[in-house]
């Protein structure tokens, strides 16, 4: 069976293209500066299209026959975990960005238009809004305002399966992992027996702040940041989500050059105390909530490929008895495996509604 994968990050798009338990994957960059000038998401998707289109073609998978297309989905209405059909509901959703803008809004959209060429069916697999958290997580000190899912929950999950069968012997469902994506973003979630229970939203302002995000801020200087710089609404979620964290203070996002700045410069080495540490203070709190009971902590992610980085928070976490370091993201592969799950009639394919 061919499958095609496709997972839209900010400036490339990853494409994986499986056949028979071999799996080709590449990162197709879109550096036009057409592409660059785009506003909107959602406006990108013609020359990602075409870019993917051409780098199929020029890898000799021009002329595949694929049985599935699947893509890392977007910004959707919370849902459960699982395999999605693409549908029109799921297109309307993603192209009028419901729950918020982000590169994977995309797929859906990419996927639908690749599987039309084929006449083979498009899925998503573990949107960043699949909601397993239990309600007392979301309740807030402000009776209107929720807490909500938001997270690397393809990585996640992956991992967490990899971690539990290799590592731990165990089936997933009968762990329990608190699980930290430490990319762009950050996500640190306490896998509950298959569940993840509680988890920060790595995008709009909540839990520890990350490469280009704010995690959560205190309200009353965000109040008086918001007044003095008169900014409007949009301005300000694009700054917490794209401008903020290791960004603002440091102008780059390239943790390799923060990395090695980190003995030679004391705003360097302040700023990098304060991240270790309030990544190691949130994994603490989903510790507790856990009662202690954790079979694992797994970290991941572009930062975990870095043992400078995870030897400071390693150092705070010698109470914890098994730590494992998963480098870098298996999205293309969990995208593939879903496809695979559903393709193969061991799991059905939800219905997005
Ligand atoms: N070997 C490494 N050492 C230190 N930092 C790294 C390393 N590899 C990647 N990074 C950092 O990880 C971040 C990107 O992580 P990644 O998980 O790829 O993010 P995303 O998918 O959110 O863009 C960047 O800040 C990058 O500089
Ligand atoms: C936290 C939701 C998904 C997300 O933020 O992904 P990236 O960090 O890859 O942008």
């Amino acid at each position: 069976m061919y499958i095609l994968a496709i997972d839209p990050g900010s400036t490339s798009t990853k494409v994986g293209v499986s056949h028979n338990k071999k799996l080709i994957k590449n990162s197709v960059e879109h550096l036009s500066d057409e592409f660059l000038k785009i506003k909107n998401v959602i406006d990108q998707e013609e020359i990602r299209f075409n870019n993917i289109k051409q780098f199929l073609n020029e890898n000799g998978f021009g002329d595949l026959q694929f049985d599935a297309v699947v893509a890392r989905g977007g910004l959707l209405k919370p849902i459960e975990g699982g395999v999605y059909l693409v549908n029109d509901k799921m297109l309307a959703d993603l192209r009028n960005g419901l729950n918020g803008e982000h590169p994977a809004n995309l797929g859906g959209t990419l996927a639908k238009r690749f599987a039309d060429i084929y006449g083979c069916n498009a899925y998503i697999v573990d949107p960043p809004v699949i909601d397993e958290m239990w309600e007392i997580a979301k309740i807030t000190g402000l009776k209107d305002i929720e807490r909500k899912s938001k997270f690397h929950a393809l990585n996640h999950k992956e991992v967490a399966r990899r971690v539990a069968e290799n590592e731990l012997k165990k089936k997933y469902h009968d762990c329990v992992l608190i699980v930290a994506h430490l990319g762009g973003g950050i996500t640190i979630g306490l896998h509950k027996y298959g569940k993840v229970v509680d988890v920060n939203n790595g995008l709009d302002g909540d839990g520890p702040f990350a490469v280009e995000r704010a995690g959560g801020l205190p309200l009353d200087g965000l109040i008086e940041y918001l007044q003095q710089n008169s900014l409007d609404l949009n301005q300000l979620k694009r700054i917490i989500s794209k401008e903020a964290g290791i960004y603002s203070h440091l102008k780059t996002k390239n943790m390799k050059e923060v990395e090695s700045k980190y003995h030679n410069d004391d705003y360097v080495k302040k700023v990098v105390d304060a991240f270790i540490y309030n990544i190691v203070k949130e994994i603490g709190s989903l510790f507790s909530v856990a009662k202690g009971d954790v079979d694992a902590v797994v970290f991941t992610g572009g930062l975990a490929k870095s043992e400078f980085f995870m030897s400071k928070v390693k150092d705070y976490l010698k109470f914890i008895d098994k730590v494992f370091v998963i480098p870098g993201e298996y999205e293309i592969e969990a995208l593939v495996n879903g496809a695979l799950r559903v393709l193969k009639g061991e799991e059905n394919a939800k219905i997005y509604k």
